[in-house]
């Protein structure tokens, strides 16, 4: 694996991610069983499903936070059971996390927080890392006076951006969004989908993101997966999502709140 592009080795065609028969469960409590997915190079994935199904749980299983009873999960075409310490370091390298609530440290400044991963992983001067820190405070949009802030001066749509700009600080392949618009009025959470967009367009970037947000779902997602029984259910882009026949992804999209949406005009 090369460190520069870690996906290099994959035909374009492969999936980034590809999970296979995942099973996790706490206690006697199953919350997936023999789950499958893949995620595209490039795309914007959005994951949804009710409440409590598991989504957190499947994106802290990809990324070896939570344990799993069974399955596999390749990342770049390397199943992570089967590799050193060194590739699983240079994997760790290139994804980035926003995780549900910025998860950012109180006490640290918005650029020292986007520092961590720096600080983390490269052997950089502190000159270097201002800079870079300040390249990917202006990436997401952020003023640069909001570099010497702490978190609790911050909006809550600044949080989630200085958090994007965290995820972002080792130039991922592939960022997990864990419902990131939530909290935010909508008018902001479009901006973040905005953004989404432009990153990926920009950089290229492949997007796992879980989300409630049916705007975000029309406006920003290439595909979406439904979770459900405790496996991926149907996954494709929105017309699949129209006309698949479940109960909850039938009154999730073409409920009520799917008719407001469009009425709103997304
Ligand atoms: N570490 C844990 N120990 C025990 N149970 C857990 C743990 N983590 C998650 N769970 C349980 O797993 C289930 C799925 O949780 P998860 O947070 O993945 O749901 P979700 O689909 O992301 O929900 P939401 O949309 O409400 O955020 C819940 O019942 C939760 O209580």
């Amino acid at each position: 694996m090369t460190t520069d592009d870690p996906a290099g080795d994959l035909a374009a065609d492969e999936p980034i991610l590809r999970v296979r028969d995942i099973t996790v469960g706490f206690g006697d409590k199953l919350i997936l069983e023999g789950l499958d997915l893949d995620v595209k190079r490039g795309e914007i994935l959005g994951f949804v499903g009710g409440s409590g199904t598991g989504k957190s749980v499947l994106m802290r299983t990809i990324l070896g936070l939570n344990p799993r009873r069974g399955g596999t999960v390749e990342v770049f075409g390397h199943d992570l059971d089967a590799i050193d310490a060194a590739t699983r370091t240079g994997i760790e390298r290139s994804w980035g996390v926003l995780f549900q609530h910025g998860a950012l440290f109180s006490s640290l400044t918005v650029l020292q927080n986007i520092q961590v991963p720096m600080r983390e992983h490269m052997k950089l001067s502190q000159g270097l890392m201002d800079d870079l820190a300040r390249i990917k405070l202006a990436l997401v949009g952020l003023p640069p006076d909001a570099g010497a802030k702490f978190p609790s001066e911050l909006s809550g749509g600044m949080i989630k951006r200085a958090s994007l700009a965290r995820a972002l600080a080792l130039d991922p392949a592939i960022v997990f969004l864990d419902e990131p618009t939530s909290g935010l009025d909508p008018i902001g959470a479009g901006e973040f989908d905005d953004l989404i967009a432009k990153l990926r367009d920009t950089l290229g970037l492949t997007v796992f993101m879980v989300t409630h947000d049916l705007d975000s779902l029309r406006s920003v997602c290439d595909r979406i997966a439904v979770l459900g029984d405790r496996k991926v259910l149907v996954i494709g882009p929105m017309s699949t999502m129209l006309t698949f026949d479940h109960p909850w992804v039938k009154a999730y999209f073409r409920g009520a709140r799917a008719r407001g949406a469009t009425a709103r005009g997304n």
